[in-house]
């Protein structure tokens, strides 16, 4: 597992509570990989190269960004207006379980392409008290997501 750190705003399209407004959050990204091998030195993939790929991609893509619904028009005519502005376009609502599903699903796949290794399990965790998380079932090999609140032992 490696965990990565990033902060991004977001608001949840149609929540209808107090998270669909613009508000951000610390959060932590832990990533839980395999591979059909172990390299000569023991090593699915080098823990360096792993934080390499994904948190290259998550600096270039969602940190210091908003995340957005795709049907979120009116958050987006806001962000466009503001300049220099970053946004991600998501092709669903940015709850942290489609967050995590979106990196497992859409993320790993491509920046962990020729290394061996694959994701199976991404947890996001929102706040030190909640997280949800997308994982890949061994026996379907679909994704599943929920959420759970822990703790930050967990
Ligand atoms: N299943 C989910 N529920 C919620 C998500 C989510 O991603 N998945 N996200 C939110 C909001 O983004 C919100 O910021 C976090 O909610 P909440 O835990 O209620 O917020 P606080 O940490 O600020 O809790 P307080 O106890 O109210 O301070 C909501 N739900």
């Amino acid at each position: 597992m490696r965990r990565i750190k990033f902060c991004a705003g977001h608001r949840l399209f149609e929540h209808g509570g107090k998270c669909e407004h613009f508000h951000g959050h610390n959060y932590v990204a832990d990533f839980f990989v395999t591979g059909d091998e172990q390299d000569d030195v023991g090593r699915v993939i080098d823990f360096s190269e792993l934080k390499k790929r994904v948190k290259g991609w998550i600096d270039e893509h969602w940190d210091h960004s908003f995340l957005i619904s795709h049907r979120d028009e009116n958050a987006r005519q806001a962000l466009e207006v503001v300049i220099p502005s970053r946004f991600f376009v998501m092709p669903y609502n940015p709850t942290a379980e489609n967050m995590a599903k979106y990196l497992l699903e859409e993320m790993c796949p491509k920046a962990l392409a020729g290394t061996g290794a694959r994701a199976t399990r991404v947890r996001i965790w929102e706040t030190e008290e909640a997280f949800a998380e997308a994982s890949i079932d061994s026996g379907s090999g679909e994704v599943e997501s929920y959420s759970a609140v822990g703790s930050a032992d967990a």
